[in-house]
């Protein structure tokens, strides 16, 4: 109410609100953060970093209790508490359609009304969007300085008037938060913009300045771009709310000093009282000292993810098959939709196949995406049932175009396989995902959880499936231990085939082999390259040993992808990475010329029928023909020549930076990094290349 009251006098909203006691100090929970019982471990195991969380936070904030009761959204409109017409858009059929509260939303909505300072954590699609934009809109409406009436079709609103500024860590999360916003505000006057980059920064500035704004969507950035320049006439003086979605994400080393930047050209806190919402299903250790100094002393701190009940994560059931070789990936999620698929066909009640497969490299995205669509266009696949899915990929080296693109489509289509990094981790809320994919160990326990958030959502049904090589298993039980992951052992015998092997016999599992690994030797030698380097910065990291990694990756590239002979590193690439004196590493300077060979000269490839000749059209020095699937499939491919890696290695890329999994400085959108970029032991010597 305090906040409220501060802003904007009394509230005649507020007072038609029923009273409720929702704060209890968080000290009273605090045997949650006693050391977890040796039964209990797996079912806390998401809190593994909160309880810590949670005792920091002990002296400093009010946690709210778990509502009692759930609401209607009518009801709120009924007491006079939320605009009409907000609770129309929200639930009218032929709009939102939406009847009743989840909890977060209930449990935060009277916080955010009053003007309190709010961290809420709660699992995965259970609408945390709605949750801080329907309060957030309502609190616009309720300043009395708001004017949203128009002259004629115009607003009276400048760009000056922003009350509101919402930070996401991508810019498909920013359009998908804005598209929801405005949803919400429909018919209210209030005006929703967006700046995220990527997008044509003079027209969406234009739009600004013409239309006003009073609730502005973006990623760090392009907002800092904005806010940082005097003559766009975009600021906020005004600002009553800030809100970090994704909060932990946009609170580590990667974004906080863009946050920090942005926060410098609002108005000072102490001058103007400002409100900031935090919302993420994730609060680990370490951004707690930033939450704290974002954040008001006595902040509610909103928590449904609750010791008594199971998370989202939990419910959703997860597999992890260790994988004889990184070379059955693709076969083993090839063979997870060919399972799926013949259980439809058996006549169980089950969605159509969709599913989002992630890597923890770009080029490896866009290899699989590569290799599928190959598969979708050859004789054999092509006309059954799982032919007609639509093969995507989403990654921050597409071009925004391409990524919205990919994005609609994937959301628009009831089934589809969807090749992504972790862009798409966090808040993307593609509608029936029936199968998360993670290929190899994740880099932390909170992109798990998130990218295994994108199935089940809003109460529906999902599948986690997580793709590891044995060699991997330290790493999988530093990170995910504790996550309840059962062993698979028998439902993918496509990530046990011997690949280095000729597939031979028609069981259904020689089938899955021979087809994808046809698929994959028709890959573009580019992108097996760029897959090569981009997996080398990863791979050293999950593995026990360089050695045993280089092995591994090199079986991946010649078993799997039908290569005579792994990619070549640059000598001083391979020095930086401490990889001089492994054995198999493939020392010389020929990758570059090759991806620049295979880059000028048209996509062959995969024809229907089959894996036409001109596929490795430019990679065949060597005078090697390939077919199938063979051993000498990519045969030719050149040793010890000029090029080699430097710095921005991948010329035709328009933008520089690797680092691990997603680049770490998207400069298309400097506030675009969907991934974390770490920069642990050997990545740094990829730092510059583009993969
Ligand atoms: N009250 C509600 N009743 C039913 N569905 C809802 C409700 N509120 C939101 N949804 C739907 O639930 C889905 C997930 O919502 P949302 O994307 O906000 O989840 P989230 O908690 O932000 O997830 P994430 O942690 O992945 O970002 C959306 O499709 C949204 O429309």
């Amino acid at each position: 109410m305090l906040g409220t009251l501060r802003r904007f006098g009394v509230s005649n909203v507020l007072r038609a609100s029923a009273p409720r006691t929702l704060s209890t100090r968080w000290a009273s929970q605090l045997p949650k953060v006693q050391a977890p019982s040796a039964s209990s471990v797996l079912t806390r195991s998401l809190h593994s970093s909160f309880p810590k969380f949670s005792a920091a936070v002990a002296q400093e904030s009010a946690e709210t209790e778990p509502s009692q009761k759930i609401e209607k959204f009518a009801e709120l409109g009924e007491q006079g508490f939320i605009d009409s017409t907000i609770i129309k858009n929200i639930t009218h059929p032929s709009r939102m359609n939406l009847e009743t509260m989840t909890e977060v939303q209930s449990m935060t909505l009277r916080e955010i009304v009053k003007g309190n300072d709010v961290l809420a954590q709660a699992k995965t699609g259970t609408g945390k969007t709605l949750a801080f934009l329907l309060p957030t809109l309502q609190n616009i409406l309720n300043d009395p300085g708001v004017d949203v009436s128009k002259v004629g079709r115009y607003s009276r609103t400048a760009p000056s008037e922003i009350r509101a500024l919402i930070i996401s860590p991508t810019r498909e999360l920013a359009e998908q938060i804005a598209v929801e916003a405005k949803k919400v505000a429909f018919g209210t006057g209030l005006i929703v913009q967006t700046a995220v980059g990527g997008t044509q920064k003079r027209s969406g500035l234009m739009k600004i300045q013409r239309e006003g704004c009073h609730l502005l969507i973006g990623t760090p950035g392009r907002l800092k771009d904005i806010l940082s320049d005097p003559w766009t006439g975009v600021s906020a003086p005004k600002l009553n709310t800030l809100i970090l979605d994704e909060a932990d994400r946009l609170l580590d080393q990667g974004f906080a000093p863009d946050i920090k930047e942005i926060q410098g050209f609002l108005p000072n806190p102490s001058e103007i009282d400002r409100q900031t919402l935090m919302f993420s299903a994730t609060v680990p250790r370490e951004v707690m000292s930033l939450v704290r100094q974002t954040l008001k002393p006595g902040f509610q701190f909103v928590q449904t993810v609750r010791e008594d009940e199971v998370p989202t994560h939990h419910r959703v059931p997860q597999k992890v098959v260790w994988m004889r070789g990184l070379e059955n990936g693709m076969p083993a999620v090839l063979e997870i939709a060919k399972n799926y698929e013949a259980r439809r066909a058996n006549g169980e009640e089950l969605r159509p196949f969709k599913a989002i497969v992630y890597y923890n490299s770009t080029a490896e995205t866009k290899c699989a995406a590569d290799a599928f669509n190959n598969l979708r266009r050859s004789d054999d696949f092509g006309k059954t049932a799982l032919g007609e899915l639509k093969m995507l990929e989403i990654n921050s080296r597409l071009t925004q175009g391409e990524r919205t693109r990919s994005a609609e489509s994937f959301r628009r289509s009831p089934s589809g396989i969807l090749f992504s990094s972790d862009v798409t981790a966090r808040g993307m809320d593609f509608p029936d995902v029936t199968h998360v994919i993670q290929v190899g160990v994740p880099r932390d326990t909170e992109t798990y959880i998130h990218r295994l958030g994108r199935t089940a959502r809003a109460g529906k049904e999902g599948e986690g499936w997580l793709l590891v090589h044995k060699g991997e298993d330290a790493c999988f039980r530093s990170r995910l231990g504790r996550i309840p992951i059962k062993e698979d052992t028998v439902s993918l015998p496509a990530a046990w085939a011997d690949m280095s092997q000729q597939a031979t016999g028609s069981s259904a599992t020689s089938e899955t082999v021979s087809q994808m690994k046809a698929a994959m030797t028709a890959v573009g030698p580019s992108h097996k390259i760029k897959s090569y380097m981009g997996q080398l910065g990863t791979i050293i990291g999950n593995f026990s040993s360089k050695r045993f990694a280089i092995e591994v990756l090199n079986k991946q590239f010649v078993d799997g992808f039908g290569m005579e002979s792994p990619p070549q590193i640059a000598p001083r690439v391979a020095q930086q990475m401490g990889l001089g004196n492994i054995p198999g590493v493939n020392i010389g300077t020929g990758s570059r010329r090759m991806m620049e060979e295979d880059d000028s000269s048209s996509s062959g490839g995969f024809s229907r029928g089959g894996f036409s000749r001109g596929g490795d059209r430019g990679f065949s020095r060597g005078g090697g023909d390939r077919g199938g699937f063979s051993r000498g499939g990519d045969r030719g491919f050149p040793r010890g020549d000029r090029g080699g890696f430097s710095r921005g290695g991948d010329r035709g890329d328009r933008r520089g930076g690797f680092s691990y999994g997603e680049r770490r400085g998207d400069r298309g959108d400097r506030g675009d990094r969907g991934d974390r970029g770490s920069s642990r032991g050997p990545r740094r010597a990829l730092e510059g290349f583009d993969f």
